[in-house]
Protein backbone atom coordinates (compact mmCIF):
# COMPACT_ATOMS: atom_id res chain seq x y z
CA UNK A 1 0.00 0.00 0.00
CA UNK A 2 1.54 3.15 -1.54
CA UNK A 3 -0.92 6.02 0.40
CA UNK A 4 0.40 7.62 3.27
CA UNK A 5 -1.32 10.67 4.82
CA UNK A 6 1.51 13.48 4.72
CA UNK A 7 2.85 15.83 7.60
CA UNK A 8 0.18 18.38 5.90
CA UNK A 9 -3.15 16.18 6.84
CA UNK A 10 -2.50 14.99 2.80
CA UNK A 11 -3.11 11.88 1.36
CA UNK A 12 0.08 11.01 -0.78
CA UNK A 13 1.12 8.31 -2.92
CA UNK A 14 4.46 6.97 -1.63
CA UNK A 15 6.15 3.87 -3.62
CA UNK A 16 9.12 3.20 -1.96
CA UNK A 17 9.93 1.15 -5.18
CA UNK A 18 10.35 4.25 -7.13
CA UNK A 19 14.27 5.04 -6.87
CA UNK A 20 14.74 1.20 -7.28
CA UNK A 21 12.89 0.06 -10.15
CA UNK A 22 12.00 1.68 -13.17
CA UNK A 23 8.85 2.99 -14.32
CA UNK A 24 6.70 -0.37 -16.47
CA UNK A 25 5.93 -0.45 -19.59
CA UNK A 26 2.45 0.02 -20.19
CA UNK A 27 2.27 1.19 -16.48
CA UNK A 28 1.96 5.33 -15.30
CA UNK A 29 3.35 6.40 -12.45
CA UNK A 30 -0.10 8.89 -12.29
CA UNK A 31 -2.97 8.24 -10.15
CA UNK A 32 -5.65 5.93 -11.67
CA UNK A 33 -8.64 7.31 -12.84
CA UNK A 34 -6.86 11.15 -13.02
CA UNK A 35 -8.39 11.49 -16.57
CA UNK A 36 -11.43 10.06 -15.87
CA UNK A 37 -14.25 11.01 -18.40
CA UNK A 38 -11.63 13.35 -20.12
CA UNK A 39 -10.92 13.18 -24.17
CA UNK A 40 -7.49 13.32 -25.79
CA UNK A 41 -6.79 13.63 -29.27
CA UNK A 42 -2.94 11.91 -29.91
CA UNK A 43 -1.63 12.10 -33.57
CA UNK A 44 0.46 9.46 -34.41
CA UNK A 45 -0.88 7.60 -31.64
CA UNK A 46 -0.75 4.09 -33.35
CA UNK A 47 3.00 3.93 -33.18
CA UNK A 48 6.29 4.51 -31.00
CA UNK A 49 5.92 7.64 -29.00
CA UNK A 50 2.13 8.11 -29.52
CA UNK A 51 0.89 5.16 -29.17
CA UNK A 52 3.12 5.24 -25.47
CA UNK A 53 0.94 8.60 -25.10
CA UNK A 54 -2.25 6.72 -25.82
CA UNK A 55 -1.59 3.55 -23.75
CA UNK A 56 -0.68 5.72 -20.46
CA UNK A 57 -3.43 8.02 -21.13
CA UNK A 58 -5.79 5.11 -20.95
CA UNK A 59 -4.50 3.61 -18.22
CA UNK A 60 -5.53 7.04 -16.40
CA UNK A 61 -8.89 6.88 -17.49
CA UNK A 62 -8.84 9.20 -20.40
CA UNK A 63 -10.68 8.37 -23.82
CA UNK A 64 -8.45 8.29 -26.57
CA UNK A 65 -8.55 9.16 -30.18
CA UNK A 66 -5.58 7.95 -31.75
CA UNK A 67 -5.00 9.58 -35.33
CA UNK A 68 -2.59 9.38 -38.24
CA UNK A 69 -2.57 8.47 -42.05
CA UNK A 70 -2.75 4.56 -41.77
CA UNK A 71 -5.59 3.34 -41.31
CA UNK A 72 -4.88 -0.52 -40.51
CA UNK A 73 -1.96 0.42 -38.42
CA UNK A 74 -4.14 2.47 -36.37
CA UNK A 75 -7.11 0.00 -36.22
CA UNK A 76 -4.90 -2.96 -34.97
CA UNK A 77 -3.16 -0.70 -32.30
CA UNK A 78 -6.66 0.37 -30.94
CA UNK A 79 -7.03 -3.45 -30.75
CA UNK A 80 -3.84 -4.13 -28.79
CA UNK A 81 -4.89 -1.01 -26.04
CA UNK A 82 -8.01 -2.19 -25.89
CA UNK A 83 -6.94 -5.46 -24.43
CA UNK A 84 -5.30 -3.50 -21.81
CA UNK A 85 -8.12 -1.08 -20.22
CA UNK A 86 -9.84 -3.10 -17.28
CA UNK A 87 -13.20 -3.57 -17.20
CA UNK A 88 -13.63 -1.33 -14.34
CA UNK A 89 -12.65 1.30 -16.57
CA UNK A 90 -14.44 4.26 -18.48
CA UNK A 91 -11.98 4.73 -20.55
CA UNK A 92 -12.11 3.86 -24.58
CA UNK A 93 -9.79 4.11 -27.50
CA UNK A 94 -10.77 5.06 -31.28
CA UNK A 95 -9.07 5.39 -34.62
CA UNK A 96 -9.99 8.00 -36.63
CA UNK A 97 -7.66 8.73 -40.07
CA UNK A 98 -6.05 11.92 -40.41
CA UNK A 99 -3.27 13.69 -42.52
CA UNK A 100 -2.49 16.31 -40.50
CA UNK A 101 -0.67 17.98 -44.19
CA UNK A 102 -4.62 18.19 -44.76
CA UNK A 103 -6.74 21.39 -43.13
CA UNK A 104 -10.11 19.40 -44.39
CA UNK A 105 -9.35 16.32 -42.40
CA UNK A 106 -8.19 18.15 -39.84
CA UNK A 107 -11.47 19.72 -39.47
CA UNK A 108 -13.28 16.40 -40.03
CA UNK A 109 -11.11 14.97 -36.93
CA UNK A 110 -11.88 17.68 -34.90
CA UNK A 111 -15.70 17.18 -35.53
CA UNK A 112 -15.73 13.51 -35.78
CA UNK A 113 -14.46 13.81 -32.02
CA UNK A 114 -17.07 16.54 -30.92
CA UNK A 115 -19.58 14.40 -32.46
CA UNK A 116 -18.63 11.50 -30.37
CA UNK A 117 -17.32 12.23 -27.21
CA UNK A 118 -18.78 16.24 -26.45
CA UNK A 119 -15.39 17.17 -25.82
CA UNK A 120 -11.85 17.24 -26.23
CA UNK A 121 -9.74 18.12 -23.11
CA UNK A 122 -6.41 17.33 -24.51
CA UNK A 123 -4.27 17.36 -27.76
CA UNK A 124 -1.18 15.96 -28.28
CA UNK A 125 0.95 16.96 -31.70
CA UNK A 126 2.85 13.97 -31.74
CA UNK A 127 2.30 13.16 -35.72
CA UNK A 128 5.14 13.74 -37.73
CA UNK A 129 8.79 13.01 -38.93
CA UNK A 130 11.23 13.63 -41.47
CA UNK A 131 13.97 11.86 -43.65
CA UNK A 132 17.88 12.24 -43.54
CA UNK A 133 19.35 14.39 -45.70
CA UNK A 134 22.20 17.46 -46.08
CA UNK A 135 20.27 20.36 -47.67
CA UNK A 136 22.13 19.88 -50.35
CA UNK A 137 20.69 17.33 -51.45
CA UNK A 138 17.07 18.01 -49.95
CA UNK A 139 14.33 18.69 -52.92
CA UNK A 140 11.82 21.11 -52.79
CA UNK A 141 9.33 18.66 -52.25
CA UNK A 142 10.88 17.08 -49.65
CA UNK A 143 11.67 20.20 -47.63
CA UNK A 144 7.97 20.91 -47.85
CA UNK A 145 6.38 17.48 -47.05
CA UNK A 146 8.42 18.13 -43.36
CA UNK A 147 7.08 21.51 -43.11
CA UNK A 148 3.92 20.97 -44.14
CA UNK A 149 3.52 17.77 -41.45
CA UNK A 150 5.55 19.26 -38.56
CA UNK A 151 4.94 22.80 -38.83
CA UNK A 152 1.54 23.53 -40.49
CA UNK A 153 0.12 20.52 -39.22
CA UNK A 154 0.90 20.97 -35.58
CA UNK A 155 -0.45 24.76 -36.25
CA UNK A 156 -3.62 23.03 -38.30
CA UNK A 157 -4.34 20.91 -35.45
CA UNK A 158 -3.90 23.48 -32.74
CA UNK A 159 -6.26 26.15 -34.09
CA UNK A 160 -9.12 23.54 -35.17
CA UNK A 161 -9.05 21.95 -31.49
CA UNK A 162 -8.92 25.57 -30.05
CA UNK A 163 -11.59 27.64 -32.44
CA UNK A 164 -14.01 24.32 -32.15
CA UNK A 165 -13.82 23.61 -28.63
CA UNK A 166 -10.75 24.88 -26.23
CA UNK A 167 -11.47 28.88 -26.97
CA UNK A 168 -14.78 28.23 -24.85
CA UNK A 169 -14.19 25.66 -22.56
CA UNK A 170 -10.06 25.85 -21.91
CA UNK A 171 -7.92 22.10 -22.13
CA UNK A 172 -4.52 21.64 -22.69
CA UNK A 173 -1.52 21.45 -25.53
CA UNK A 174 1.17 19.39 -25.76
CA UNK A 175 3.44 19.82 -29.03
CA UNK A 176 6.33 17.01 -29.45
CA UNK A 177 9.32 18.88 -30.73
CA UNK A 178 12.60 17.34 -31.07
CA UNK A 179 16.47 17.99 -30.17
CA UNK A 180 16.96 20.82 -32.40
CA UNK A 181 18.78 23.26 -29.84
CA UNK A 182 22.32 23.12 -31.83
CA UNK A 183 20.66 23.41 -35.52
CA UNK A 184 19.82 19.73 -36.93
CA UNK A 185 22.52 19.06 -39.45
CA UNK A 186 21.70 16.26 -41.35
CA UNK A 187 17.52 16.98 -40.46
CA UNK A 188 17.44 20.64 -41.24
CA UNK A 189 13.90 20.73 -42.27
CA UNK A 190 12.71 19.33 -39.39
CA UNK A 191 15.07 21.03 -37.03
CA UNK A 192 13.60 24.67 -38.52
CA UNK A 193 9.78 23.06 -38.31
CA UNK A 194 10.73 21.92 -34.65
CA UNK A 195 12.47 25.04 -33.32
CA UNK A 196 8.88 27.33 -35.01
CA UNK A 197 6.85 24.74 -32.99
CA UNK A 198 9.02 25.44 -29.92
CA UNK A 199 8.26 29.13 -30.81
CA UNK A 200 4.49 28.81 -31.71
CA UNK A 201 3.96 27.02 -28.58
CA UNK A 202 5.13 30.32 -26.69
CA UNK A 203 2.87 32.65 -29.02
CA UNK A 204 0.07 30.20 -28.34
CA UNK A 205 0.38 29.98 -24.81
CA UNK A 206 -0.24 33.85 -24.61
CA UNK A 207 -2.39 34.66 -26.98
CA UNK A 208 -4.88 31.59 -25.52
CA UNK A 209 -4.28 31.83 -22.11
CA UNK A 210 -7.41 34.15 -22.10
CA UNK A 211 -9.59 30.78 -22.36
CA UNK A 212 -7.54 28.79 -19.81
CA UNK A 213 -5.30 26.85 -22.14
CA UNK A 214 -2.13 25.54 -21.32
CA UNK A 215 0.32 25.20 -24.56
CA UNK A 216 3.55 23.19 -23.76
CA UNK A 217 6.14 21.30 -25.73
CA UNK A 218 8.16 18.11 -24.94
CA UNK A 219 11.06 18.19 -26.61
CA UNK A 220 12.87 14.00 -26.97
CA UNK A 221 16.07 13.26 -27.18
CA UNK A 222 17.06 9.54 -29.01
CA UNK A 223 14.05 7.76 -28.86
CA UNK A 224 14.11 4.07 -30.01
CA UNK A 225 10.90 2.30 -31.33
CA UNK A 226 10.59 -0.29 -34.10
CA UNK A 227 8.70 2.09 -36.24
CA UNK A 228 10.85 5.14 -36.01
CA UNK A 229 13.83 3.04 -36.85
CA UNK A 230 11.55 1.72 -40.05
CA UNK A 231 11.55 5.39 -41.28
CA UNK A 232 14.56 5.60 -41.80
CA UNK A 233 14.84 2.30 -44.06
CA UNK A 234 18.64 0.54 -44.17
CA UNK A 235 19.97 3.44 -42.50
CA UNK A 236 18.09 3.18 -39.78
CA UNK A 237 19.76 0.26 -37.40
CA UNK A 238 23.02 2.36 -37.55
CA UNK A 239 21.64 5.69 -37.07
CA UNK A 240 20.26 4.25 -33.86
CA UNK A 241 23.35 2.51 -32.58
CA UNK A 242 25.24 5.42 -33.98
CA UNK A 243 23.60 7.63 -31.44
CA UNK A 244 24.11 5.47 -28.14
CA UNK A 245 27.62 7.24 -27.37
CA UNK A 246 26.00 10.93 -27.84
CA UNK A 247 23.42 10.68 -24.77
CA UNK A 248 25.01 11.48 -21.56
CA UNK A 249 23.02 8.30 -20.63
CA UNK A 250 24.73 6.08 -22.69
CA UNK A 251 21.59 4.38 -23.89
CA UNK A 252 18.66 5.51 -26.19
CA UNK A 253 15.37 6.17 -24.47
CA UNK A 254 12.16 4.69 -24.84
CA UNK A 255 8.59 5.92 -25.77
CA UNK A 256 7.49 5.37 -22.05
CA UNK A 257 9.69 8.27 -20.55
CA UNK A 258 8.17 10.34 -23.04
CA UNK A 259 4.59 9.64 -22.24
CA UNK A 260 4.72 10.10 -18.56
CA UNK A 261 6.47 13.60 -18.89
CA UNK A 262 3.36 14.20 -21.80
CA UNK A 263 1.19 13.38 -18.76
CA UNK A 264 1.94 15.28 -16.26
CA UNK A 265 2.79 18.14 -18.39
CA UNK A 266 -1.86 17.17 -19.34
CA UNK A 267 -2.26 16.72 -15.41
CA UNK A 268 -2.97 19.15 -12.90
CA UNK A 269 0.24 19.02 -11.74
CA UNK A 270 1.29 21.65 -14.39
CA UNK A 271 -1.67 24.10 -13.88
CA UNK A 272 0.81 26.55 -13.78
CA UNK A 273 3.09 25.44 -16.70
CA UNK A 274 2.54 27.15 -20.13
CA UNK A 275 4.64 28.20 -23.05
CA UNK A 276 7.50 25.82 -21.56
CA UNK A 277 9.39 23.48 -23.25
CA UNK A 278 10.92 20.53 -21.54
CA UNK A 279 13.56 18.42 -22.74
CA UNK A 280 13.53 15.07 -22.57
CA UNK A 281 17.40 13.80 -23.46
CA UNK A 282 18.93 13.01 -20.64
CA UNK A 283 21.31 16.14 -21.27
CA UNK A 284 21.85 15.23 -24.77
CA UNK A 285 21.29 18.55 -26.16
CA UNK A 286 23.73 20.12 -23.82
CA UNK A 287 26.20 17.67 -24.83
CA UNK A 288 28.53 17.04 -28.23
CA UNK A 289 27.07 17.17 -31.72
CA UNK A 290 26.67 13.77 -33.79
CA UNK A 291 27.61 15.80 -37.13
CA UNK A 292 31.59 15.19 -37.76
CA UNK A 293 32.99 17.92 -39.40
CA UNK A 294 36.42 16.61 -41.62
CA UNK A 295 39.81 18.50 -41.01
CA UNK A 296 39.86 21.15 -43.76
CA UNK A 297 41.60 24.26 -44.85
CA UNK A 298 38.51 25.95 -46.39
CA UNK A 299 37.90 28.57 -43.57
CA UNK A 300 39.06 32.83 -44.11
CA UNK A 301 41.87 32.96 -42.54
CA UNK A 302 42.46 34.70 -39.45
CA UNK A 303 43.83 38.59 -39.51
CA UNK A 304 47.74 38.96 -39.55
CA UNK A 305 48.98 40.66 -36.26
CA UNK A 306 51.04 39.38 -33.13
CA UNK A 307 48.01 37.31 -31.93
CA UNK A 308 47.97 34.79 -35.51
CA UNK A 309 51.87 34.94 -35.13
CA UNK A 310 51.99 33.18 -31.39
CA UNK A 311 49.22 31.32 -32.25
CA UNK A 312 51.16 29.87 -35.26
CA UNK A 313 54.24 29.23 -33.10
CA UNK A 314 52.08 27.46 -30.54
CA UNK A 315 50.24 25.42 -33.55
CA UNK A 316 54.40 24.42 -34.72
CA UNK A 317 54.96 20.85 -33.89
CA UNK A 318 58.20 21.47 -31.62
CA UNK A 319 56.20 23.89 -30.27
CA UNK A 320 56.92 23.85 -26.31
CA UNK A 321 54.36 26.19 -24.59
C1 LIG B 1 18.80 8.42 -34.74
C2 LIG B 1 18.47 9.75 -35.25
C3 LIG B 1 17.09 10.18 -34.85
C4 LIG B 1 17.01 11.64 -34.73
C5 LIG B 1 15.86 12.14 -33.96
C6 LIG B 1 14.59 12.14 -34.67
C7 LIG B 1 13.85 11.10 -34.66
C8 LIG B 1 12.51 11.00 -35.21
O1 LIG B 1 11.76 11.89 -35.48
S1 LIG B 1 12.12 9.39 -35.40
C9 LIG B 1 10.50 9.40 -36.12
C10 LIG B 1 10.61 8.96 -37.49
N1 LIG B 1 9.29 8.76 -38.05
C11 LIG B 1 8.89 9.43 -39.10
O2 LIG B 1 9.60 10.25 -39.65
C12 LIG B 1 7.50 9.06 -39.57
C13 LIG B 1 6.89 10.02 -40.51
N2 LIG B 1 7.74 10.32 -41.64
C14 LIG B 1 7.25 10.44 -42.88
O3 LIG B 1 6.07 10.23 -43.13
C15 LIG B 1 8.20 10.89 -43.93
O4 LIG B 1 9.52 10.84 -43.44
C16 LIG B 1 7.91 12.32 -44.46
C17 LIG B 1 7.75 13.32 -43.32
C18 LIG B 1 9.01 12.76 -45.39
C19 LIG B 1 6.65 12.30 -45.29
O5 LIG B 1 6.72 11.27 -46.19
P1 LIG B 1 5.58 11.02 -47.27
O6 LIG B 1 4.25 11.26 -46.72
O7 LIG B 1 5.84 9.69 -47.81
O8 LIG B 1 5.81 12.19 -48.23
P2 LIG B 1 5.80 12.20 -49.76
O9 LIG B 1 5.61 10.86 -50.36
O10 LIG B 1 4.83 13.25 -50.14
O11 LIG B 1 7.29 12.61 -50.07
C20 LIG B 1 7.58 13.94 -50.24
C21 LIG B 1 9.00 14.10 -50.72
O12 LIG B 1 9.87 13.97 -49.62
C22 LIG B 1 11.14 13.55 -50.12
N3 LIG B 1 11.54 12.36 -49.40
C23 LIG B 1 10.75 11.54 -48.70
N4 LIG B 1 11.49 10.57 -48.15
C24 LIG B 1 12.76 10.79 -48.53
C25 LIG B 1 13.99 10.14 -48.28
N5 LIG B 1 14.06 9.06 -47.52
N6 LIG B 1 15.11 10.65 -48.82
C26 LIG B 1 15.07 11.75 -49.59
N7 LIG B 1 13.93 12.41 -49.87
C27 LIG B 1 12.80 11.93 -49.35
C28 LIG B 1 10.98 13.28 -51.58
O13 LIG B 1 11.35 14.41 -52.32
C29 LIG B 1 9.50 13.06 -51.70
O14 LIG B 1 8.99 13.33 -52.96
P3 LIG B 1 9.20 12.26 -54.16
O15 LIG B 1 10.61 12.38 -54.56
O16 LIG B 1 8.25 12.68 -55.22
O17 LIG B 1 8.89 10.90 -53.60
N1 LIG C 1 12.07 8.85 -31.94
C1 LIG C 1 12.82 9.92 -31.74
O1 LIG C 1 14.02 9.82 -31.48
C2 LIG C 1 12.22 11.27 -31.83
C3 LIG C 1 10.96 11.48 -32.31
N2 LIG C 1 10.47 12.75 -32.39
C4 LIG C 1 9.14 13.00 -32.91
O2 LIG C 1 8.19 12.36 -32.11
C5 LIG C 1 7.04 12.05 -32.90
C6 LIG C 1 6.74 10.57 -32.80
O3 LIG C 1 7.81 9.85 -33.37
P1 LIG C 1 8.13 8.32 -33.08
O4 LIG C 1 7.04 7.72 -32.31
O5 LIG C 1 9.50 8.24 -32.60
O6 LIG C 1 8.15 7.74 -34.56
P2 LIG C 1 7.02 7.02 -35.42
O7 LIG C 1 7.54 6.99 -36.81
O8 LIG C 1 6.62 5.76 -34.77
O9 LIG C 1 5.79 8.01 -35.32
C7 LIG C 1 5.44 8.99 -36.23
C8 LIG C 1 3.94 9.04 -36.25
O10 LIG C 1 3.49 10.19 -36.95
C9 LIG C 1 2.43 9.81 -37.81
N3 LIG C 1 2.40 10.74 -38.93
C10 LIG C 1 3.40 11.05 -39.77
N4 LIG C 1 2.99 11.90 -40.72
C11 LIG C 1 1.67 12.16 -40.44
C12 LIG C 1 0.69 12.96 -41.07
N5 LIG C 1 0.95 13.66 -42.17
N6 LIG C 1 -0.55 12.99 -40.52
C13 LIG C 1 -0.83 12.27 -39.40
N7 LIG C 1 0.06 11.50 -38.78
C14 LIG C 1 1.31 11.44 -39.29
C15 LIG C 1 2.77 8.39 -38.24
O11 LIG C 1 1.63 7.64 -38.62
P3 LIG C 1 1.17 7.42 -40.15
O12 LIG C 1 2.37 7.00 -40.91
O13 LIG C 1 0.09 6.40 -40.05
O14 LIG C 1 0.63 8.74 -40.60
C16 LIG C 1 3.34 7.83 -36.95
O15 LIG C 1 2.33 7.29 -36.14
C17 LIG C 1 7.37 12.48 -34.31
O16 LIG C 1 6.91 13.79 -34.52
C18 LIG C 1 8.88 12.45 -34.28
O17 LIG C 1 9.45 13.17 -35.31
C19 LIG C 1 11.19 13.83 -31.98
C20 LIG C 1 12.43 13.67 -31.49
C21 LIG C 1 13.05 12.38 -31.39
Amino acid sequence: NCRKTSSRGRSVVFCPQWDQQPKMAGSSVFRPGLFNHKVAIVTGGGTGIGKAIAAELLELGCNVVISSRKAERLEAAAQEMRQQIPPSSPACVIPLPCNIRSEDEVKGLVSSVLQQFGRIDFLVNNGGGQFSSPVEHMSYKGWKAVIDTNLTGTFTCCKEVYTAWMKEHGGVIVNIIADMWKGFPGMAHTGAARSAVDNLTKSLAIEWAVSGVRVNAVAPGTIFSKTAMENYKELGPNLFKMSVPFSPAKRLGVPEEISSAVCFLLSPAASYISGATLRIDAGQSLYRSMWEIPNHSAWPKAPDGENQEALKDLLKPQSKL
